[in-house]
Parts: structure tokens; C-alpha cells; sequence
């Protein structure tokens, strides 16, 4: 959609020719009324990700003023204009004309997160815009910018409350973040949980790095490429790591990730996913139940991690963030060591590390290849 949106400049026609896709995929068409909620609108990633990336498809044209409404929701008191404003410093560089219209969509409905009081005042905010939209229809998008533990509460909120009128055309869908859940025990709890209120195409789970340039290229770099097709295997390469680094700490967002830390947080998604783009074999096509079959088998090829491959470890000042407890020993940093039992990777051990408030920003994966047989090099180093 972007590509072609990038051959002509103007909204109306970007527009036109998402809707033209939209019926050659024979998807429902999409107008009418459209409400997007950000739950937890307060926190980290509501500014620094969901906002900046609604405003980016507003100033794409792919939302329109007089048909879409965003609502932000969370407990912190703040009024509609103390919202935007900070959503408005996360927009620098971006036209002043544009931002200022897209944040007169913005309105702000403070409540908890399980108590019926509030999402009662969110569904009147709701469908009063779409009274006064008039145009029969109620698309409703609920975007769970939220610590996962809020996700059963909000989601029975939602159902009770502010399910879109089946009186009307439209849809509710609930989008939810990662880390899905705390263990596997959690996870397959919140699984029946949602599954109980929701139906399964009503639901989207995200891992945002998914949507990463360089992580959509993998599948391109390994398999449309003779170069490395031959050398991807345990006959050729000797180690491969995949590194996580930030040089910022967890600044105030000690509320979700005290309770989770640096391996719910960042590898057990996204380095995991990256890890097995890198690790599994070619999928049958492109499809994404095929590409999920071949990440399955190779999860499933994983040994269990050992102890003495695994290092833990916490940086210094994290406790001085008022958002965290005194006694945390949560980590923000971390390294394992997985070890792939399969014809492929036998003997080749794929290292992940992530942490916070390090020396750099970077993700990055290194394949780093076995010596050359008489290396004439050897002596240099
Ligand atoms: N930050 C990021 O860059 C990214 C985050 N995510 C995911 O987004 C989700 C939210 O993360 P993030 O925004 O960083 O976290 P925050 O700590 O900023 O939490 C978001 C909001 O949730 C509410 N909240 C925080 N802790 C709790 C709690 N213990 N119980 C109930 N409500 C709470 C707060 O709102 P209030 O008090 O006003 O109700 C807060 O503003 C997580 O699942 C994370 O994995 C995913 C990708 C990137
Ligand atoms: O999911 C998360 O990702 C961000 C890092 O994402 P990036 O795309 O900005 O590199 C991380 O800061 C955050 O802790 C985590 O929840």
C-alpha cells in the first residue's frame, strides 16, 4: 500500500487507490465512522510509537478528518489539550498545519482500568461522535498500549461496554501488545480469557518488530539469494548473535517494566522472532500460516537453555527511577545461549543479548563465519 501510495502525492487518490485494493482483495470496504482507542495513553509507547504512527497515516491521507475520532485513555488526570501537547513533541520536524489538525481529533477520557465508570464515559464519548458523524456505520480499534496484566480487566471492559451497536455497520477489533503474558502458563490463560470475549478475527496480537525493514528483508536476504543460500548451515558458520542495545534506561516506565523485565520485554518476542527468521528453514511460500509452521519447528528444536549459558544483570541508577521499587532485582540486561538441535545448526550457538542504558543504540545480527581453510591472515590479528 505504501509503495503505490508513493507514486502519487495527493490523499483523495491514495485513498481511491486503497480502496480499489481493498476491493480487488475482496476486504469489506472501508468508510464510515472510525474510532481509534489508545488505552494507556499516558505511557511510553503511546508517545513515542502509536501516536507518531497514526499521525503519519493522517498526514498519508489514510485517515480522514470527518471520519476518524481517536480517543486516548488511562488513569492519569489530563485534559484533551494536555494530551495533545505531549503528543505534539514527539511530532518535531513534522508541518504545523498538519499536526495541528490531526490533533484536533484527539480526545481524552481519564478512568481505570476495571471499573465500569470509565469505559461507560468512553462508550458516551464514542457514540456521540458517531451520532454526530450520521453515517450509519461504527468502526471500533482498541489499541492496548498497556502492561499485559491490565489486558484481562480492560478487554472484559470493552466487551461489557463499548462493543460497536451490532445496530450499525462497523466492527470492534482489539489490538494487543507483547509480551503476551508472563509464562506460558499466563499466556494460555490470557489466550482463553480473550478467546472467551472476543472472536479470533477480532483480534490482533503485535510485535512491532515485525514491521522493521531489515527484519522484512531477512526472508529475502536468505531465501531469493544464491549468495548465501550454500552457506547458511553449520559447515560454514561458527557463531550467530543477536544483539539488542539502548543507551536509555527504562525513564519513568518502571510500572510496566519492573514487572516484566528484559526478557519478557524484548527477547522472548522480538529477538525470538528475529532468531527464527534467521534459523528456520524455507517456508513452503509466503503464506503466513507457512511462515509460522517452519517458526514453530524450529522453536521446537530448540534445547532446553542451560544455567551457565545464561548472564543476568541490572544497571546501575535503575533503582533511582521513582517508577521502580527499591528492592528490585529485575533485570535489564541479559544473554542466552540457544542451541538448535536440527541437521542445520547442530554445534552452532546463536547468542541473544539485550539491555538497557548501554553505550549505544543498535539491533543487530552478526553471522560470523568459520575461518577459511589455510587463512593466510591468521598471523595478523
Ligand atoms: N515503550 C515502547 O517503546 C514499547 C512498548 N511496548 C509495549 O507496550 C506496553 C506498554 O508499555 P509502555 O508504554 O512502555 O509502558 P508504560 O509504563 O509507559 O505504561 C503505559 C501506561 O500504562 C499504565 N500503567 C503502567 N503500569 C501500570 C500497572 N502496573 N498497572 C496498570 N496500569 C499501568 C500507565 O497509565 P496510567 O497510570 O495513566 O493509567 C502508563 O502510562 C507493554 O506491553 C510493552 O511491551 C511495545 C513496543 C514498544
Ligand atoms: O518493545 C519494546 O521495544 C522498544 C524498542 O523498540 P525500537 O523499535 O524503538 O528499537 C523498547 O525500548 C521497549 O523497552 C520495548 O518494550
Amino acid at each position: 500500500l505504501f509503495v503505490m501510495a508513493g507514486t502519487d502525492s495527493s490523499a483523495s487518490s491514495r485513498q481511491s487507490s486503497f480502496n480499489s485494493l481493498a476491493k480487488d482483495l475482496e476486504l469489506p470496504l472501508e468508510q464510515g465512522c472510525l474510532t481509534i482507542v489508545v488505552l494507556g495513553a499516558s505511557g511510553d509507547l503511546a508517545k513515542k510509537k502509536t501516536f507518531p504512527a497514526l499521525y503519519h497515516l493522517f498526514e498519508q491521507g489514510f485517515l480522514q478528518s470527518g471520519e476518524v475520532h481517536i480517543v486516548g485513555y488511562a488513569r492519569t488526570n489530563l485534559s484533551d489539550d494536555g494530551l495533545r501537547g505531549r503528543i505534539r513533541a514527539y511530532l518535531k520536524g513534522a508541518s504545523e498545519e498538519h499536526v495541528s489538525e490531526f490533533l484536533q481529533l484527539i480526545k481524552y477520557v481519564s478512568g481505570s482500568y476495571d471499573s465500569g465508570e470509565g469505559f461507560e464515559k468512553l462508550n458516551k464519548e464514542i457514540s456521540d461522535y458517531e451520532m454526530s458523524n450520521n453515517s450509519g456505520s461504527s468502526r471500533r480499534l482498541f489499541y492496548l498500549a498497556l502492561p499485559p496484566s491490565v489486558y484481562p480487566s480492560v478487554c472484559k471492559m470493552i466487551r461489557t461496554y463499548c462493543m460497536s451497536p451490532t445496530s450499525r455497520f462497523g466492527w470492534t477489533r482489539v489490538i494487543v501488545e507483547k509480551p503476551f503474558g508472563r509464562d506460558l502458563d499466563s499466556a494460555e490463560e490470557l489466550s482463553s480469557q480473550l478467546g472467551e470475549l472476543f472472536e479470533e478475527d477480532q483480534l490482533y496480537r503485535i510485535d512491532h518488530y515485525l514491521g522493521k525493514e531489515l527484519v522484512q528483508n531477512l526472508l529475502v536476504l536468505r531465501f531469493a539469494n544464491r549468495l548465501f543460500l550454500p552457506l547458511w548451515n553449520r559447515d560454514n558458520v561458527d557463531n550467530i548473535q543477536i544483539v539488542f542495545r539502548e543507551d536509555f534506561g527504562t525513564d519513568g516506565r518502571g510500572g510496566y517494566f519492573d514487572q516484566y523485565g528484559i526478557i519478557r520485554d524484548i527477547i522472548q518476542n522480538h529477538l525470538l522472532q528475529v532468531f527464527c527468521l534467521v534459523a528456520m528453514e524455507k517456508p513452503v511460500s509466503l503464506k503466513p500460516e507457512h511462515i509460522r509452521d517452519e517458526k514453530v519447528k524450529v522453536l521446537q528444536s530448540v534445547n532446553p537453555i542451560k544455567d551457565e549459558e545464561v548472564v543476568l544483570g541490572q544497571y546501575q541508577g535503575y533503582k533511582d527511577d521513582p517508577t521502580v521499587p527499591d528492592d528490585s532485582n529485575t533485570p535489564t540486561f541479559a544473554s542466552i545461549v540457544l542451541r538448535v538441535h536440527n541437521e542445520r545448526w547442530e554445534g552452532v550457538p546463536f547468542i541473544l543479548k539485550a539491555g538497557k542504558a548501554l553505550n549505544s543504540r543498535k539491533a543487530e545480527i552478526r553471522v560470523q563465519f568459520k575461518d577459511v581453510p589455510g587463512d593466510i591472515f591468521k598471523c595478523m590479528y
